[in-house]
This record gives C-alpha cells, sequence and structure tokens, in this order.
C-alpha cells in the first residue's frame, strides 16, 4: 500500500516535457486520492512566487539576466536550489501525508540539462544532476515517477495554445524550442526504460481510473 509501515508518505514525481499534462494528472490523482481517504499534498517546481531562485530562472527563460541562460549548468543549479529551499517542506509533507505529489522534481533536472547539452540518460549531466540534488542537497528520492506518456507535437501544441491564451503564462524559452522539448521527451523515456534510482510508470494523462487504484496497491 501507498502508507508506508513506518508512518512516512509516498513520495511521486510526476514528470514530463511542457504542456504534457502534469498539473492535469496531479489534480486527477489528487481528488481520486482524496476521495478514497488518503491524505495527499501537492507541491509544484519550480516554485514561483516562493524561491527567488525559482523566479530568476524563468525571468532568465524570458530574456532577462544576460547571457544567464545560455549556460545550462547554472539554469540547473538555480532550479536545484529551488528545491534545496524545499527540502524541509517535503520531509513535513512526508511525515505529515499518505502520499506527497509533485509536480516537476529533479528528474525535470536530468532531463532538461541532458538534453541541453547534446547528452542521453547515462551522460555526465544526468549524474551531476542526481549527485548535486540527491547527495549534496539531500533532497528525498521519489519513491516512484510518474511519466506522461504524449507525443511531443501534441504536448508543444498544447503549450503554444496555453501561451497564446493566457498572456501571463507566454511561452518561455524552451518551450518554444521544438528540438528541446524533443530531446528532452526522449531523455524521460530513457530515464523511464531504465528505472533511473525508482520504478517508473509511463501513463496517460486522460488517467485510467483503474491506473490510479493501480497506483494506490503499487
Ligand atoms: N489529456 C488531455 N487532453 C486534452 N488537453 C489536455 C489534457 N491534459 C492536459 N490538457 C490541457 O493541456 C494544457 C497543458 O496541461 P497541463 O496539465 O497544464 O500541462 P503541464 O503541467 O505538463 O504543462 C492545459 O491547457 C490542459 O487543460
Ligand atoms: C523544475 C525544473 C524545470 N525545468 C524547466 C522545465 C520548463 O521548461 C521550465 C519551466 O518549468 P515549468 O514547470 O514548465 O513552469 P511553467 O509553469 O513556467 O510552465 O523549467 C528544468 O529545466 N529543471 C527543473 O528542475
Amino acid at each position: 500500500m501507498l502508507t508506508s509501515l513506518c508512518g512516512v508518505g509516498v513520495l511521486i514525481a510526476v514528470e514530463g516535457i511542457d504542456g504534457a499534462g502534469k498539473r492535469t494528472l496531479v489534480d486527477g490523482l489528487t481528488s481520486r486520492w482524496r476521495d478514497a481517504g488518503r491524505r495527499v499534498t501537492t507541491m509544484a517546481f519550480p516554485r514561483y512566487g516562493e524561491s527567488v531562485h525559482a523566479d530568476i530562472a524563468a525571468e532568465a527563460l524570458h530574456g532577462s539576466h544576460g547571457d544567464l541562460r545560455s549556460s545550462a549548468y547554472a539554469m540547473a543549479m538555480l532550479f536545484a536550489l529551488d528545491r534545496a529551499g524545499a527540502a524541509a517542506d517535503i520531509r513535513a509533507a512526508l511525515a505529515g501525508s499518505d502520499v506527497v505529489l509533485l509536480d516537476r522534481y529533479v528528474a525535470s533536472n536530468a532531463a532538461y540539462t541532458a538534453a541541453r547539452c547534446g547528452e542521453d540518460a547515462t551522460g555526465e549531466a544526468v549524474e551531476w544532476v542526481a549527485e548535486l540534488e540527491f547527495h549534496r542537497f539531500a533532497l528525498p528520492v521519489p519513491d516512484h515517477h510518474l511519466l506522461i506518456d504524449v507525443p511531443a507535437e501534441v504536448a508543444m501544441g498544447r503549450a503554444a495554445a496555453r501561451g497564446d491564451a493566457d498572456t501571463t503564462r507566454g511561452r518561455d524559452l524552451y518551450e518554444r524550442d521544438n528540438t528541446l522539448q524533443h530531446d528532452v521527451d526522449a531523455v524521460y523515456r530513457q530515464l523511464a526504460q531504465n528505472n533511473w534510482l525508482s520504478p517508473w510508470w509511463v501513463l496517460d494523462a486522460n488517467l485510467a481510473p483503474s491506473l490510479a487504484d493501480d497506483l494506490l496497491t503499487a
């Protein structure tokens, strides 16, 4: 069962490229599991408005801060520092919940940094992210990863439509880069195939009720 014997909740990271449907899946799982009586806590990364590192990363991806965005490792460091600042909150959430659902987590940094560096899931960037975030920053390793299986074209179309419909969510540099999105998608699929750090589930964002139940009993 998802509730562990020692009373610490299960940590689940939802991953996928921009527009894949992560927030939609997190919302669907949360309401389903809460209806089933589970205590569910959700968190989303980057923590815009809460973390100066997350805000600077977003500003850089929208054209500010000179050439900061041109460094894949500098951008990844900002996202990692955002998470490092949330480590205590994640641990507290785990202590008080059956499930902690994260909308993006360390695997986002692994996939985007590797893709930006032209590497695959076995390259130096993925290793560096794991060492930095799980060892140096001592962030908890997820018990499960959920990867949303959606064609990159579909996800990119949704991200574009969202940007057009909502001027406060104009697409950033990563969302406008179709090649990057394809490369990130490929790295994510390798991470899933290799069960990077924990079991990975590859799911449709149209959450099948049976799958949510399977996850609950996994
Ligand atoms: N399965 C789906 N079918 C159609 N549209 C979807 C689906 N999942 C998400 N969307 C829509 O696509 C957009 C991106 O979804 P969202 O969950 O915000 O993605 P992400 O968090 O991965 O960027 C939103 O406008 C959402 O309503
Ligand atoms: C959390 C995180 C995001 N990213 C990237 C993925 C996205 O392209 C971008 C912004 O995150 P995203 O979750 O897509 O935010 P938004 O609400 O602005 O769409 O940052 C990383 O490269 N590393 C990370 O650790």
